[in-house]
């Protein structure tokens, strides 16, 4: 377990943004909640603008039988609609960054690679999996890389993969994959997930993975396990956002990235403290997390995180 009340921000950084995007790293889960919930709706709080916005509405004198007939027609009425006519591409179809656990039933796309009876033969629970989690910026690729050439990981970055299949000419998921990226939010794991469960098939014979990026959201978490299989440890760049802020800004100048950008990367925290960072959260009550601190050169973060897995790396 690692401390859950630290919080590591800079004020540097949080004077150049909104009230709304400025949030402690590390809180405890009603900390966060608390947080966000004051941050996040302080923008949609009802703000009386007209005299009449003040009164009390004024009580009926008595029971009003026609209009509570109504009411409980439209409300029956409105149940029949939804359950007749909402087609189950509605209940997948997701754009924003208020994935629900109601999403945790998607259906994983098939492979066009591989024959249904060959997932369902693949020795997924054989496998070793790390997820290598921390916000937008907090050195993930740049330690997989590191620990891909020293013990011989096989890296598979949920975000490469992504964007590799938005590039892909004929994927039928191309354009909903750049909608997504480019907004910062969280693209359906059926699509996710399909992807990764495809490049862990493409190495049969390696046994111990870094799945970068991924699970960003509870939902995700739970479907992967269900469908793959559960990871073996959590390697978790602690980072304050500020650090994150300047690294994403410096990688914007090369990375040719369509989300590296202050607009975009100003949701993807939102996105990261409300759906990412519960789920390292809930890893934590489960004693999977190795935190490392994302401060200090790339060869000491390096370092540290080596001796948070070395149980996994040899
Ligand atoms: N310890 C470090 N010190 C300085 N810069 C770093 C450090 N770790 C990573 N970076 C740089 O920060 C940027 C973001 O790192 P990256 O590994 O791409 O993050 P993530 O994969 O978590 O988005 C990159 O440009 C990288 O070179
Ligand atoms: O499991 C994932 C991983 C990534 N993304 C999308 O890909 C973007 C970039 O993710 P990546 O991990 O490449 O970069 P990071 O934001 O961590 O630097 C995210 O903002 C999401 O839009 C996603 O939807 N699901």
């Amino acid at each position: 377990m690692f401390p859950l009340s630290r919080t590591s921000y800079s004020s540097r950084f949080l004077s150049r943004l909104p009230r709304s995007t400025k949030f402690p790293v590390l809180l405890s889960q009603n900390q966060s909640t608390r947080l966000l919930a004051a941050q996040f709706s302080a923008s949609r709080k009802f703000v009386p603008k007209n005299p009449e916005d003040f009164e009390t509405p004024k009580k009926k004198t008595g029971p009003n039988v026609f209009l509570g007939i109504g009411i409980l027609g439209s409300v029956l009425l409105a149940a029949y609609y939804y359950k007749i006519y909402r087609t189950e591409d509605d209940k997948k179809e997701t754009n924003s960054d208020q994935t629900t656990a109601s999403d945790a039933n998607e259906e994983i796309m098939d492979s066009e690679r591989f024959t249904k009876e060959e997932i369902a033969a693949f020795p997924f629970n054989s496998k070793k999996i790390v997820f290598v989690l921390g916000g937008p910026g907090s050195g993930k690729g740049t330690n997989s890389l590191k620990l891909v050439e020293e013990f011989g990981f096989v890296h598979l970055s949920a975000g490469d993969l992504l964007r590799a299949e938005q590039n892909r000419p004929g994927s039928k998921v191309g354009q909903a994959i750049k909608g997504y990226i480019s907004a910062g939010t969280i693209v359906p794991y059926s699509i996710t997930i399909a992807l990764l469960r495809d490049a862990i098939m493409d190495h049969p014979d390696a046994t111990k993975f870094l799945i970068d990026g991924f699970p960003r959201s509870l939902d995700q978490a739970r479907a992967f396990e269900k469908t793959i299989t559960d990871c073996q440890a959590v390697l978790f760049y602690d980072c304050p956002v500020s650090t994150m802020f300047d690294r994403i800004m410096d990688r914007s100048k090369t990375s040719g990235r369509i989300d590296d950008n202050e607009e975009t990367l100003r949701n993807r925290f939102k996105v990261y403290l409300n759906q990412s960072y519960p789920v390292i959260q809930d890893y934590s009550t489960k004693d999977k997390v190795r935190a490392v601190s994302c401060i200090g050169s790339v060869d000491d973060v390096y370092n540290k995180t080596k001796l948070s897995i070395s149980d996994i790396v040899n």
